[in-house]
């Protein structure tokens, strides 16, 4: 299992304002899956996602990541567990205009102190291929096309292997072809790297590329 979360609940604000977020959630995860988490607006899926990526504390229950229990972590451990063992990749793209498509593939490397070594090079081959950015390495974000830009933001965010690659809306900012070939290469990312995905979405149609879909409900499961 690439992580587990056993009875997690997620409270914000107290007394009148307080928020129920999540309402005591059980999920599996496995590995070298592709998960879709589903469910109207505010049914707490970006909260849940925070908690399983140990961007935000969970108030109750556990998360455990790679065999990691995230609760026993302090914030320093947290932020390093984070860069080693999970990707994120947003609506925006966040890349760098500056550095071309490659050089912002291997950035997280370079952030964590790593040597682009030939292995790193065969990865970002790798990568690039199978998400159909080969012929655009050389290029500065600003050059490509908004799936282009995102399907390098997947391969900046696949680079390091991590246990869990977290998608937030990737096709909210595209077109419907745009987001179909997006989809279709986070799906083969998935298959032929064995690499773990969860995406959080409002469209059914972008949660059909998945394997499994959790639907969420006022913070739980349905
Ligand atoms: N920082 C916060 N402080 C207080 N309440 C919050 C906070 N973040 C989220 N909430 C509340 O928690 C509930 C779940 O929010 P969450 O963002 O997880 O939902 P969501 O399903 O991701 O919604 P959307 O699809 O609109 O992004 C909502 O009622 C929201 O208002």
């Amino acid at each position: 299992m690439a992580a587990r979360a056993r009875n997690l609940t997620k409270t914000y604000g107290r007394g009148a304002t307080q928020v129920h977020a999540l309402r005591g959630i059980d999920l599996d995860l496995p590995r070298g899956g592709f998960t879709a988490i589903m469910g109207p607006s505010g049914s707490g899926k970006s909260t849940l996602m925070h908690c399983l990526a140990g961007l935000d504390q969970a108030s109750g229950g556990t998360v455990t990541v790679a065999g990691t229990d995230l609760g026993s972590l302090d914030d320093d451990a947290l932020t390093i567990f984070r860069r080693e063992h999970v990707g994120f990749v947003f609506q925006s793209f966040n890349l760098l205009p500056m550095l071309t498509a490659g050089e912002n593939i291997v950035l997280p490397l370079e952030l964590g102190g790593r040597r682009i070594d030939d292995a790193a090079r065969e990865r970002v081959r790798l990568l690039a291929d199978i998400l159909g950015v080969a012929d655009r390495l050389a290029h500065r974000p600003a050059e490509l096309s908004g799936g282009q830009q995102q399907r390098v933001a997947i391969a900046r965010a696949l680079i390091t292997q991590p246990d869990l690659l977290f998608a937030d809306e990737p096709t909210g900012n595209l077109d419907s072809t745009t987001s179909a070939e997006v989809l279709d290469h986070l799906r083969r990312s998935a298959r032929e790297l064995g690499q773990t995905v969860v995406m959080v979405t409002h469209e059914r149609d972008a949660a059909a590329y998945a394997d499994h879909v959790v639907t969420m409900q006022d913070g739980r499961i349905a």
